[in-house]
C-alpha cells in the first residue's frame, strides 16, 4: 500500500471507531423504538406490542458509540465527524476502510453517496481531496500503476506520450463506431462542491489520485469500471476478478481498472459509470435496494519534486501511497419479512452470509486479543478477504452503522447494535508513520509557501475587523481566472470536456461582463466626483476673485475721491 520504508509497526493498537446515524421517518403515526443521546448513547426500546409476548426482550437496552447522530444531523456534520479524519491520514499516506452497515432501508446509501444538495461522504471526500492537492498534483500518467498493487514513476516525455495514444485510441474508437455515445450522469452538473479543505500535507510532495470501483454480488468481486464492450448486437457482462495478495502481503483486486483522475469531475464520472452497472434490485422492503456491497477506493501516490528539473524524483524509495476503502454494505435482511424468492433469495443468503462472516471474524479478532488462538475465517467470503489487511492492521477502520428507528426493525436493530458493540472492542495493530522527511528538494517553494500562508493568516485577521465590502469597494481582489479546465480529452464526442468548457467560457464571460461593469460604474462616479471637485474649486476661485475685485474696487474708490495711493 504505501512506502513500506516509511512504515513501521510500533505495537499500537487502535480501537475500531464506530459511530451511529438515525435516519429520519417521513410518515406520522409510525412506532419509534430508537433515540439518540446525544453525544454518543443510543436507547433501544422494544416496541409495545413486544410487552405481552412471552420471552420476548423488555428491557431497554443502552448502547455507546464515538459519536451518535440524531435524524436531524446534515451530510456535512457526518461527514465532518466521521470522513475527514480519514482524508488527512490518506494524504500524509495512511490507509484508511469506512463501511456503511446496517438493515435494509436504513440510509446506508444516502450517508454514503447521497444526492444533489444531499451529497454524502463519498462526494465530499473526493472534493477535499482535490482542494486539498490542489496545484501539487502532478500532470498525468508520471504515476503508472503496475498492475501489481504498486506504481511505476514515468518521465514527462513518456507520460506525455501516453496521454497522445490515448486519444488516438479514442479518436479510433469513435470513429469505428460512431453510435458510441458518452452518457454522462445530469448530477455531474447538478453538484455544490465542498470547500472543505486539509491543509497538512507535505508540499514538497507532488500528488495523484487514482480510483477504483469494485462491487461483490454474490460472493463473487466484479469491476464496475471495466469497459465492457458494446458492438450493437450483445453486450459483454463484467467479468469476476480475484484477489490476490501483493509483495507486502496487502490484499488487492487483480486486474482491476485503476483510473487517474485529475479533478473531482473526472472522480465523479468514473463514480457514475459504475454506478450505473451496479445490481439495483427492488424487493418488498425497499424499491431502491442495492443488492451488492459496493467498494470505491480512492489511493493518493505522493513523491518529491525535484525544483530545479521541475519533475518528480524517479526512484521509487521516495513514493507513498494513501488508500481509502469506502464501502456501502447491502442492507441484512431478515428473508421471511422481506418475501424473497429465487433470484432474490440467493442475494439475500450471499448478502447475509458475507455479514455474518464479518461478523465473524470481528468476533474472533476480538477473542484473540483476549489469549484466544483462533484462525480468523477471513476466506470465507469475500468482502472480509479483501478487507484482511485492514483488520491486520495496515490502516485506520470506521464502521457507520445506520439504524431506521421504527418499531419494524427493532429485531434487526438489536443484532445490528450488538455487531456495533463487539466492533468497538476489537483494537488493530496500527502502523505508526515515520517522521515526515525533509529532503530539502523544494526550499524555494517551501519558503514562497510558508510566505502566502502568513500572508493568508494576515488577510483573515483583517477580515474580521473590517467587512470585505466598504463603501461599495471590494477589499479582496476578484478572482478572474478561474483553473481552466483541461482540454486534454477533447476528441470526437467528447462532449463533457466541450460541456465544461462552455459552462467554463460562460461563467467567465458573466464574470468578465460583471467586473467591466463595474469597473465602468466606478469610472462614472470617479468622473463626477472630480467635476464635483472641479466645480467646486471653480466657486470657491470665482468666490476669492470676486472678493478681490471687490477690494480692489474699494481701494479704487478710495484713490478717485483723495487723488493719492493710500500705500
Ligand atoms: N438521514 C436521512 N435523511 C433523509 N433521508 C434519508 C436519510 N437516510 C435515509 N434516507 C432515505 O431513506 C431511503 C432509504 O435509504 P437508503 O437507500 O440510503 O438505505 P440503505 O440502507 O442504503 O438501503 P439498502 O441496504 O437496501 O441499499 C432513501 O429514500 C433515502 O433518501
Amino acid at each position: 500500500m504505501q512506502n513500506k520504508n516509511a512504515r513501521q509497526k510500533n505495537g499500537a493498537k487502535e480501537s475500531m471507531e464506530v459511530y451511529c446515524r438515525v435516519r429520519p421517518v417521513f410518515s406520522q403515526n409510525i412506532e419509534l423504538c430508537l433515540k439518540v443521546e446525544p453525544p454518543s448513547a443510543v436507547i433501544l426500546t422494544p416496541p409495545s406490542s413486544y410487552l405481552n409476548l412471552r420471552n420476548a426482550p423488555t428491557k431497554e437496552m443502552h448502547y455507546t458509540f464515538k459519536k451518535a447522530f440524531q435524524e436531524q444531523v446534515n451530510q456535512k456534520e457526518v461527514f465532518e465527524s466521521v470522513a475527514l479524519p480519514l482524508i488527512e491520514n490518506l494524504l500524509n499516506a495512511k490507509n484508511g476502510l469506512l463501511f456503511t452497515y446496517g438493515v435494509t432501508g436504513s440510509g446506508k446509501t444516502h450517508t454514503m453517496i447521497g444526492s444533489g444538495k444531499h451529497d454524502g461522504i463519498m462526494p465530499r471526500c473526493i472534493d477535499t481531496i482535490f482542494n486539498s492537492i490542489g496545484m501539487y498534483k502532478t500532470n498525468k500518467y508520471i504515476f503508472k500503476p503496475d498492475k501489481l498493487n504498486g506504481f511505476d514513476i514515468q518521465s514527462e516525455s513518456e507520460a506525455i506520450n501516453e496521454m497522445q495514444q490515448e486519444i488516438i485510441c479514442q479518436t479510433h474508437a469513435k470513429i469505428k463506431n460512431p453510435k458510441l455515445e458518452r452518457n454522462f450522469d445530469q448530477n455531474l452538473f447538478k453538484r455544490i462542491p465542498t470547500e472543505t479543505k486539509i491543509t497538512n500535507i507535505d508540499v514538497d510532495n507532488a500528488y495523484a489520485v487514482f480510483v477504483t470501483f469494485v462491487e461483490i454480488y454474490n460472493n463473487s468481486v466484479y469491476d464496475l469500471l471495466e469497459e465492457c464492450p458494446d458492438d450493437g448486437l450483445r453486450q459483454r457482462g463484467p467479468q469476476i476478478k480475484i484477489i490476490r495478495e501483493d509483495a507486502d502481503h496487502t490484499m488487492f483486486v487483480h486486474g482491476v481498472n485503476e483510473v487517474e483522475v485529475s479533478s473531482a469531475d473526472e472522480a465523479f464520472e468514473a463514480f457514475y459509470k459504475g454506478q450505473k452497472r451496479r445490481r439495483i434490485a427492488h424487493t418488498t422492503l425497499n424499491t431502491e435496494s442495492s443488492r451488492a456491497h459496493t467498494i470505491f477506493t480512492v489511493r493518493v501516490v505522493q513523491a518529491p519534486i525535484d525544483q530545479h528539473r521541475r519533475s518528480v524524483i524517479k526512484d521509487k524509495k521516495y513514493l507513498q501511497i494513501g488508500q481509502l476503502s469506502l464501502v456501502d454494505l447491502a442492507g441484512s435482511e431478515r428473508t421471511n419479512r422481506a418475501k424473497n424468492t429465487g433470484q432474490r433469495l440467493r442475494e439475500a443468503g450471499n448478502i447475509n452470509n458475507s455479514l455474518m462472516t464479518l461478523r465473524n471474524c470481528l468476533e474472533l479478532l476480538r477473542q484473540n486479543q483476549k489469549g484466544a488462538n483462533k484462525m480468523i475465517p477471513y476466506r470465507d467470503s469475500r468482502l472480509t478477504h479483501l478487507f484482511k489487511t485492514y483488520f491486520e492492521g495496515e490502516g485506520q477502520v470506521s464502521m457507520l452503522v445506520c439504524v431506521n428507528p421504527q418499531a419494524d426493525d427493532y429485531d434487526e436493530n438489536l443484532q445490528v447494535m450488538k455487531f456495533a458493540e463487539i466492533s468497538q472492542e476489537v483494537q488493530i495493530a496500527f502502523p505508526s508513520m515515520a517522521p515526515r522527511v525533509n529532503y530539502d528538494f523544494t526550499p524555494e517553494r517551501r519558503r514562497a509557501n510558508n510566505a502566502l500562508k502568513k500572508f493568508e493568516i494576515e488577510n483573515d485577521k483583517d477580515d474580521q475587523e473590517v467587512p470585505p465590502s466598504v463603501n461599495g469597494l471590494m477589499k479582496k481582489p476578484v478572482e478572474i481566472f478561474a483553473d481552466i479546465p483541461s482540454l486534454r480529452y477533447v476528441s470526437m464526442g467528447d462532449d463533457l470536456s466541450v460541456k465544461r468548457m462552455k459552462e467554463y467560457l460562460e461563467t467567465q464571460l458573466q464574470l468578465y461582463n460583471n467586473v467591466t461593469g463595474n469597473i465602468r460604474e466606478r469610472y462614472h462616479d470617479f468622473r463626477e466626483m472630480i467635476s464635483k471637485t472641479e466645480a467646486f474649486m471653480a466657486s470657491q476661485e470665482i468666490e476669492s476673485m470676486k472678493s478681490f475685485y471687490g477690494r480692489e474696487n474699494e481701494r479704487g474708490n478710495v484713490l478717485s475721491t483723495t487723488g493719492q495711493r493710500s500705500d
